[in-house]
């Protein structure tokens, strides 16, 4: 098989099925994983009608500990491994007293656990090919402490950020581009499954959201330049450097002043 292989988790939406579409635009076949199948087959029919790759679909719930290891184990039975790894599935667990410890622990599994597993597993091969891309999605709010009721979805980013710069750093002489990803608001099913859609709406400006499209480009380009940190669109390009620039108590204070405007409690 000549085409090198992307795995995208959480391609049935948004910002997933859109790295989706890049990948296969630039001549990578796809492996599509994400729980909903019904969206995953019309994403892989439309991605093999327009770009002519191999598109395989490996329904999976992160959730679950065992996820990461069939789903690789569901490539190699197509003779398949990962050159590129997306990891990307992600979604807003809920205010961390509020919520039972189950969900949270399920946000842990999806966001964190399954990207260290899938992460650790496909790395050495990359490493022996001296080719290997993998983007961590994570989150402009990984830059910042979480607004209440955003805990353990911030500290998950703040994690992934961290988590890419320390991977670049080990691999970028193998071969290896390891990118994290900080979206800003960016139109998907996000802010409908976190409940927030109305609120988040009501609160920000039209300027300051993108299209999931333009984020994953912005991705693509970033894991092929070898840039370690990705924030896409110019306002938050801005707030990352004002943040940087800021005494830590200013932050804390602007994220309480203005942290609920942005969630669902
Ligand atoms: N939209 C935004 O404003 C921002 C989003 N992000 C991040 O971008 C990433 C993508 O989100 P986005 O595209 O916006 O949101 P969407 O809700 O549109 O997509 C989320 C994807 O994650 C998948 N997913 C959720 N739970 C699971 C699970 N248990 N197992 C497997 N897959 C799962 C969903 O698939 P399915 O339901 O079929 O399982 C879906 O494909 C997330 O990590 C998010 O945190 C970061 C900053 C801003
Ligand atoms: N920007 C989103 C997440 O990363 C949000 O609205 O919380």
């Amino acid at each position: 098989m000549d085409r090198k292989l992307a795995l995208v988790t959480g391609a049935s939406a948004g910002i997933g099925a859109a790295f989706a579409r890049i990948f296969a635009s630039h001549g990578y076949d796809v492996a599509l994983t994400a729980r909903r199948s019904d969206r995953l087959e019309r994403l892989a029919e439309d991605i093999r009608l327009r770009h002519g790759v191999e598109t395989l679909v490996l329904p999976a719930d992160l959730a679950r500990p065992e996820a990461p290891g069939e789903i690789l184990a569901g490539l190699e039975a197509h003779g398949r491994a990962v050159d590129a790894l997306v990891n990307n599935a992600g979604y807003s667990p809920g205010g961390f007293t509020e919520t039972a410890w189950e969900e949270q622990q399920a946000a842990l599994q999806v966001m964190l656990v399954s990207v260290c597993e899938l992460t650790h597993r496909v790395l050495p091969r990359m490493v022996e090919e001296r080719f290997g891309r993998i983007v961590n999605v994570a989150s402009l709010a990984g830059l910042l402490p979480g607004a209440a009721g955003n805990t353990l979805y911030a500290a998950t980013k703040s994690f992934l950020i961290r988590f890419s710069q320390s991977l670049h750093l080990e691999n970028q002489a193998h071969g290896v581009h390891v990118s994290a990803l900080c979206p800003g608001f960016t139109y998907s099913e996000f802010h409908d499954v976190s409940g927030a859609r109305e609120r988040v709406t009501a609160a920000t400006p039209e300027w300051l959201w993108q299209g999931a499209d333009e984020v994953a480009a912005v991705g693509y380009e970033a894991v092929e330049a070898g840039r370690a940190l990705a924030v896409p669109g110019a306002p938050n390009k801005a707030i990352a450097a004002a943040v940087r620039l800021m005494p830590e108590e200013w932050t804390l204070s602007l994220v309480a002043n203005q942290g609920g405007r942005f969630r669902k409690l």
